[in-house]
């Protein structure tokens, strides 16, 4: 099972999210960032990590939400979702991630993955 490390990245009830570019497993979905955990990391180095690549901002881990483990058609995977804020909240991210308010997250088609994950958020 691939370990992938998600940071689920807040700041005033906002939520950074991008979609999935076509031509990748789940194209068109939105996600938080986040990808393959190496072997050496933690899954808060790795979010942290993923996140800066992905959309340049700098975040710092502050807990963690339920792992969640998923077989999709193209992947089993083990998500470790970890709940991080921005150092600059108002540095701009990186397209194709914006944010989006917490209300707002429901409107978004996201992995079947995260859907515990988005039950909690919507509380
Ligand atoms: N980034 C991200 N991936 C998610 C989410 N939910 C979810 O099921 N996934 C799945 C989709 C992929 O199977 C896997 C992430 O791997 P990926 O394809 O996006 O990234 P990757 O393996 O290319 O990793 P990397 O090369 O960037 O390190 O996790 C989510 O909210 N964010």
């Amino acid at each position: 099972m691939k370990q992938i490390a998600i940071a689920v990245v807040e700041h005033q009830d906002r939520f950074l999210i991008g979609q999935r570019p076509a031509g990748v497993a789940l194209a068109g979905l939105w996600e938080f960032p986040g990808g393959k955990m190496h072997a050496t990391e933690t899954p808060e180095q790795a979010a942290v990590r993923e996140c800066l690549e992905e959309t340049g901002l700098v975040v710092a881990a502050k807990f963690r939400y339920p792992d969640r483990a998923h077989v999709y058609a193209h992947d089993a995977v083990q998500l470790h979702f970890v709940a991080c804020e921005p150092s600059d909240p108002s540095a701009v991210p990186l397209a194709p991630f914006r944010w989006i308010a917490r209300q707002e997250l429901s409107n978004f088609e996201f992995p079947a993955g995260n859907r515990e994950l988005l039950a909690i958020l919507a509380q």
